[in-house]
């Protein structure tokens, strides 16, 4: 694909801010999100279970509605173009279009008595204007594309008549029928054995090269991190707490809470040793303590963790929200 010559990122976020409401109260569930993200890139963004990744994926793509939820601050820009405050029906051309996002289970997506052929072509059809033998002939290169065997033939199937595997690439088909800038892919391979895991992440590195994507891959899966990211985000609590290029993100990880995540890894030179977990929880969103989040956890906590923390860099490209890592002290400061 011809690339733009002079380039803009295919997706920055400044200050996002997403909030829910929970007894009749606005909570943040992410907060002073800021990433950029250019074409051909692949960033990753980990942490645990309800530290806010899939809601930072569904804020980009306009899927945070009142009256549960908000995108209450940032600029979400796509492509040179701020969508934050776009209307739902602005957002519904957007969608499916310039950016597109896979989940962990297809099948809650696709439509169980459509077919996966008019299924891609809806997509064609919707955004481009194709007409349905144009759609459907589209849609044969793309399953060929994804490496579906024998696709003219199973354009005309349904999706319980796939694998999870193959359910996963025709997913990944419709979200690259209209060539989007951004593809959001949140934990997609979470619930595939790991033979068809490293068949569709080999998969989508390709495609995201052949596309000139950029990818914000969602995962807690550090193994997977490292075979597919360029740069690594990784959040705790609704905050990016450390983020940079993902050699230094393994090499020299700052944030206790990277560090943490680090070491609950198992490995195999340290046979019989107890796995690391890391102790406690991640705070529920309407009781986060004030200061840095993580503090209650952390083996460094010390004096001034209890004030509010900047993400401030390490090193080139290399940022993370601990004043004790990085030496910076406080927002408030
Ligand atoms: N609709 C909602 N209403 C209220 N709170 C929500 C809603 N959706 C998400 N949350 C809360 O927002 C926080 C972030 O959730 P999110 O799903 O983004 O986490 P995650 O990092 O993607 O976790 P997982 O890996 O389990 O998907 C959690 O505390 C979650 O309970």
């Amino acid at each position: 694909m011809d690339k733009p010559a002079l380039e803009l990122p295919a997706l920055q976020l400044i200050g996002l801010r997403t909030e829910f409401r929970i007894g009749g109260q606005w909570h943040p569930a992410v907060r002073d999100l800021s990433l950029t993200l250019n074409r051909n890139e692949t960033l990753a963004l980990v942490g645990e279970s309800g530290c806010g990744k899939s809601v930072t994926a569904l804020s980009v793509m306009g899927l945070v509605q009142p009256p549960y939820g908000r995108v209450a601050a940032g600029r979400i820009v796509l492509d040179g173009q701020d969508i934050a405050g776009l209307s739902e029906k602005q957002l519904e051309s957007v969608r499916g279009n310039r950016m597109a996002m896979i989940f962990q289970e297809p099948m809650t997506s696709l439509n169980p008595v459509m077919t996966v052929g008019d299924q891609v072509a809806e997509a064609l059809r919707l955004h481009r204007g194709m007409d349905r033998r144009a759609a459907l002939a589209r849609a044969r290169e793309l399953f060929e594309e994804v490496k579906i065997p024998s696709a003219a033939t199973r354009l005309s199937e349904y999706p319980h008549q796939f694998s999870g595997g193959m359910r996963q690439r025709v997913m990944i088909a419709i979200a690259l029928a209209c060539e989007p800038a951004v593809l959001l892919a949140d934990e997609p391979t979470t619930a595939l054995d790991v033979t068809i895991q490293a068949q569709v992440l080999g998969l989508l590195a390709d495609l995201r090269a052949r596309y000139g994507m950029a990818v914000v891959f969602i995962t807690h899966n550090l193994g997977v991190v490292a075979q597919i990211a360029d740069r690594v985000a990784v959040m705790y609590a609704g905050e990016i707490v450390e983020q940079g290029p993902v050699e230094a993100i393994f090499a020299n990880p700052q944030h206790p809470y990277t560090r943490a995540l680090f070491s609950a890894i198992p490995r195999l030179d340290a046979a019989g040793q107890a796995l690391s977990a890391i102790p406690g929880r991640v705070p529920p969103l309407d009781s986060m303590p004030a200061g840095c989040r993580f503090a209650a956890r952390c083996p460094q906590k010390r004096a001034g963790c209890e004030q509010e923390q900047v993400l401030a860099e390490t090193e080139p490209g290399h940022a993370a929200r601990c004043h004790v890592a990085t030496g910076r002290v406080f927002a408030s400061a």
